[in-house]
């Protein structure tokens, strides 16, 4: 049986993982964390849910919960995220990271537990999503340098990070590609007089509105023709189900290192 702690439990996807766990056989949710200021602190997890009391109350000590057989799966803000690794690291836990938006410094901080730690981090824990990153770097091979590429993304209001992890990852997929470094091809933003399009780089663009749950466009864009790749997701159980995977598949590895959701399908 796989142990498994989910930390933000009350977030979007904290309860999303909770019900998929409670729906994967061989896993069992030993702990359920919130931020110290949560009404939910001693809430029972399965009620939290509305599944019936599951005997795991929700509490605010993630290190009480771990052991070194415990897995947290851990989707909340890039702060917290990097708390909650410190606290795995010490236990001798391993970990399964969902939390988009981290900055430079951030992600720098997040590798080098990678000699202490086995983790899983990935911006999008769908099956189908990391299908489209194969998908996109045969077309970018193939028609990458004569189109214009744009990733276009839509999400639900709440959403407070831009570009999301999941089109950072389809642009340094497509990037990689074509050896170039998103950092330099990369276009985030354009207003007023742009002026043309500049060959060679990569444009992002950003859709925020009601409870779209994620979906991703990748246009390669050329004279008299244009190829789309596109995910939609309508679910977060697609997310949750492929975390709850990523984690079972840690179990099995159980070897430090920062491993990618393509690492876990074998792609
Ligand atoms: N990789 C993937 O496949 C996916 C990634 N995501 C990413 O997961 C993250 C969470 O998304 P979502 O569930 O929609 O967001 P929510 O805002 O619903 O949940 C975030 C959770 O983190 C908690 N939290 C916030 N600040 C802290 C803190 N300082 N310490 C401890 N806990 C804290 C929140 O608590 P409180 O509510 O009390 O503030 C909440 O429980 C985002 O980065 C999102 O992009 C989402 C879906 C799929
Ligand atoms: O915040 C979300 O909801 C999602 N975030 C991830 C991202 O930033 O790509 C994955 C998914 O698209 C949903």
């Amino acid at each position: 049986m796989q142990k498994l702690v989910v930390t933000g439990a009350d977030g979007r996807m904290g309860r999303a993982l909770i019900e998929a766990i409670l729906d994967t056989e061989q896993t069992q949710l030993v702990g359920a964390t919130v931020k110290d200021d949560s009404p939910f602190i001693g809430v029972d997890a399965g009620e939290l849910i509305g599944r019936g009391k599951l005997g795991v109350s929700v509490s605010v000590d993630l290190s009480a919960c771990l052991a070194s057989d415990v897995t947290v799966i851990d989707f909340t803000v890039p702060v917290a995220t990097l708390n909650h690794l410190k606290c795995v690291a010490e236990a001798g836990a391993s970990i399964v990271i969902g939390t988009t938006g981290l900055n430079e410094q951030e992600l720098e901080e997040l590798r080098s537990y990678k000699e202490k730690v086995a983790m899983v981090f990935a911006g999008n824990y769908s099956v189908g999503v990391n299908l489209t990153l194969q998908l996109l770097r045969m077309a970018a091979k193939i028609i990458g340098d004569s189109s214009d590429i744009e990733v276009i993304e839509a999400h639900h209001r709440h959403k407070v990070d831009a570009p999301s992890g999941t089109a950072l990852m389809m642009g340094e997929a497509v990037a990689g590609a074509l050896n170039k470094d998103l950092k330099e091809c990369g276009v985030f933003a354009r207003e007023g007089i742009t002026g043309a399009r500049e060959p060679g780089t990569i444009g992002f663009s950003t859709i925020r509105g009601g409870d779209i749950v994620g979906e991703h466009t990748v246009m390669f864009a050329s004279e008299g023709e244009r190829v789309e790749i596109s995910h939609k997701a309508s679910s977060r159980q697609t997310f949750a189900r492929g975390a709850v995977r990523a984690a079972k598949w840690l179990n099995h590895e159980n070897v430090c290192g920062l491993y990618s959701m393509e690492d876990v399908l074998g792609f």
